[in-house]
């Protein structure tokens, strides 16, 4: 027998697992990489988050992205050899965290590597009609994490789902669902990354009733403007630009007539959609393309708030009531936090450091979650309720050799 093959029967049996959960999301910020312990499976999951880093990303690295990141037509080599570049800078950084924590590859069980995505094209964004399906395109080949860190690796998880009929995304619910529900509370666990997403975990723990949705820009427009507008920055800092404008009313209500913010729950979007081509048009509309950065930061904060607003009044009605538990980087923008407090007074806020688990580093987690999963679980079952995809296992084994 392969023993590769052995040590992952080993793997599924043992009754806990250290996983690295590897994610790099669209604001290309850097690679976050979170080493976790994993007891049992299931509803029945403990995790411990034993180590976390965010690796940031060098300028070079971001270029590369760039050239091929959410554009519709890129060069077939560039994409050819970012795949397995990226794929062996993602095991790289993964040893290089290891060694800082004085950790070897071989006390690790798995690593569960989501990749970058570049390209997400679900069926109501694409419009092809000779494509009637779902598609979504994630980089960093995980053959090569598996044979740079010598470690099993799980990844492309994102591809299951969309074969199984969703739409490769958000992969959050089914963490959100085993690592924080609460008979105690409704929950809104509230992403802002740069798209922004929740999950919606009833008291009543009806698996049914639980579902993840993406609901609009979170921080991308906010970033890709203050690069263009003021270059030193990549991100508005503590969302101080915004906070010294005053949002444009015309321009807010250009930006949200899109069939998007109507669209039934659960959906999902990303930079090919939301974009500063999607704004520039949005200010040619409402004629306001002579606003100040300020102005112009000030109304894609309120924009992003107003996203996450309308989609917790589709789900909840006009005025949501939950515990709402933050977590991304556009958690630290209070400019932004303050506008979605605004926006829903009867929720309670705070974030998922209060469920145990450190902000910055939950998406990592959750794909630690998703392998342990379908290392030694069951599948967790949505399929009949509001998510709509069937309990499938996600990810692709990769053996070190
Ligand atoms: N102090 C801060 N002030 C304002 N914004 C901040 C601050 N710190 C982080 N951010 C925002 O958070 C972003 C990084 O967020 P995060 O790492 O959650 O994104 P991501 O994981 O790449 O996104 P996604 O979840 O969409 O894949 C930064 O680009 C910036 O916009
Ligand atoms: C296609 C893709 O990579 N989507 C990401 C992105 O970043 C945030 C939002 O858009 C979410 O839908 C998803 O990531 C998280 C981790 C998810 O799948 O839950």
């Amino acid at each position: 027998m392969n023993p590769h093959l052995a040590r992952l029967c080993q793997l599924a049996q043992q009754p806990s697992r250290r996983i690295i959960g590897l994610m790099s999301g669209t604001s290309l910020d850097g690679l976050d990489v979170a080493l976790c312990r994993l007891e049992g499976s299931g509803p029945a999951t403990r995790l411990t988050l034993v180590q976390f880093a965010t690796v940031p990303y060098t300028d070079d690295v971001r270029t590369r992205i760039r050239r091929v990141f959410a554009r519709a037509e890129v060069s077939l080599e560039e994409l050819t050899l970012l795949n397995a570049w990226l794929g062996t800078l993602h095991g790289q950084l993964v040893l290089e965290c290891l060694h800082s924590w004085g950790i070897s590859p071989a006390e690790v069980d798995a690593v569960a590597s989501h990749g970058q995505t570049v390209y997400h094209a679900p069926e109501h964004q694409h419009q092809r009609h000779e494509y009637p399906h779902n598609a979504t395109l994630q980089l960093a080949d995980g053959d090569h994490v598996a044979v740079r860190t010598g470690i099993i690796t799980l990844s492309d998880f994102r591809q299951k789902h969309v074969a199984a009929g969703g739409e490769g995304a958000p992969l959050a619910v089914y963490g959100d669902y085993l690592l924080f529900s609460s008979s105690s509370e409704d929950r809104l666990l509230l992403n802002l990354g740069g798209i922004a997403n929740f999950t919606y975990l009833p008291a009543s723990l009806d698996a049914a009733a639980v579902f993840s949705t993406d609901v609009g820009p979170g921080n991308t427009l906010l970033d890709a403007f203050v690069r263009e507008l003021y270059p030193e920055h990549s991100y508005d800092p503590d969302g101080r630009f915004a906070a010294a404008g005053t949002s444009n009313a015309e321009l807010l209500q250009a930006l949200l007539d899109h069939s998007f913010f109507a669209a039934e729950l659960p959906k999902t979007t990303g930079p090919e959609l939301f974009n500063p081509t999607y704004v520039r048009a949005a200010q040619q509309r409402s004629s306001t393309t002579a606003l100040s950065p300020t102005d112009l930061l000030a109304t894609l904060t309120e924009f992003s708030a107003e996203g996450i607003t309308r989609a917790a009044q589709q789900a909840f009605g006009p005025e949501p009531r939950a515990a709402v538990y933050a977590s991304g980087g556009g958690m630290h923008n209070p400019t932004l936090m303050a506008a979605i407090k605004r926006r829903l007074p009867r929720c309670r806020f705070s974030d998922t450091q209060h469920l145990g688990v450190a902000p910055d580093a939950k998406e990592a987690v959750l794909f630690a979650v998703l392998a342990n999963e379908t290392l030694a679980g069951s599948g967790v079952a949505m399929g009949s309720g509001r998510q709509r995809v069937p309990a499938v296992h996600m990810g692709k084994i990769s053996l070190p050799s």
